[in-house]
């Protein structure tokens, strides 16, 4: 099909341009607290981890959008380092669900170039989801299209303390004097050291907390709320935030 649109390089981009996405002015990196599926279920008389697995079907879709659209970096807040204190079965449930995504979605995702990538505390995780997570890091880490960087047992100030404390030892060692340290030398020594900072913050279920999600990071980030629960968000409400950032960055985008 020919495109018709400027700038529009898929089909999927010519689609959303007719709808007015500016393609060329896309949010960089985009980071989602994908909140409400225990109350999805809730509400339908469900148990909660029924929530957790309908969730894991928009994130196929999700990143399969934002990777057709061309969105370098798309960073998910899978598990927390608080989400242990759930019940045994609902963690043990969350535990599978990295082996079960990557089981059936590998394939596609190493299909559409994407890298697989993981931020937070590691070596703690099950031993089936780490040695799932390490085979699509291993089979993907060659890849140059979407960045899906999966926050898994993560925590933004769990993981500045340890960027302190290696800060410290460099001190201690006097390898390093104290007037050096710096704001980039700070972002080195977090997980999110080899990644462009998030331009776009998204919330789903109405909650407008950070939750101790990439508190450094989301310095300059433009935050995107929406009541709707992360098993019903969809491409439109992905595409709406997209478009809302957009008219936001135009506005100010002057001064
Ligand atoms: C713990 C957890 C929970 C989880 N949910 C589904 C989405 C809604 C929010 C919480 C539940 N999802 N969804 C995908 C993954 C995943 C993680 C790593 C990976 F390499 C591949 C897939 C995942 N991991």
């Amino acid at each position: 099909m020919p495109i018709k649109f400027p700038f529009a390089k898929t089909k999927k981009q010519a689609e959303t341009q007719s709808l007015g996405l500016d393609h060329t002015h896309l949010p960089k990196h985009v980071a989602i607290i994908m909140d409400g599926n225990g109350r999805w279920a809730k509400n339908r008389g469900m148990p909660r981890i029924a929530g957790h697995k309908e969730g894991m079907g928009v994130v196929k879709r999700i990143v399969s959008y934002a990777s057709d659209l061309g969105v370098q970096v798309l960073t998910l807040y899978a598990f927390s380092t608080e989400n242990w204190k759930r019940p045994k079965n609902e963690v043990e449930f969350l535990m599978k669900l990295p082996v079960d995504f990557l089981n059936t979605y590998l394939p596609e995702l190493i299909e559409k170039n994407v890298q697989v990538r993981t931020i937070g505390d590691f070596d703690v995780l099950p031993p089936h989801t780490k040695n799932a997570v390490q085979e699509a890091i291993q089979r993907t880490k060659d890849n140059d299209g979407l960045v899906l960087n999966f926050a898994l047992n993560y925590g933004s100030r769990f993981e500045m303390v340890h960027a302190v404390r290696q800060i410290a030892e460099k001190v201690k060692e006097g390898v390093l004097d104290p007037s050096d340290i710096s704001e980039e030398m700070f972002s080195s020594e977090l997980y999110t050291s080899e990644l462009i900072e998030p331009d776009l913050l998204i919330r789903t279920s109405g909650e407008q907390r950070l939750s101790n999600f990439l508190l450094w990071q989301l310095a300059y980030a433009e935050f995107w709320f929406t009541e709707v629960y992360w098993p019903d968000f969809n491409e439109s409400h992905f595409e709406k935030a997209l478009y809302d950032f957009q008219n936001r960055k135009r506005r100010f985008g002057g001064v």
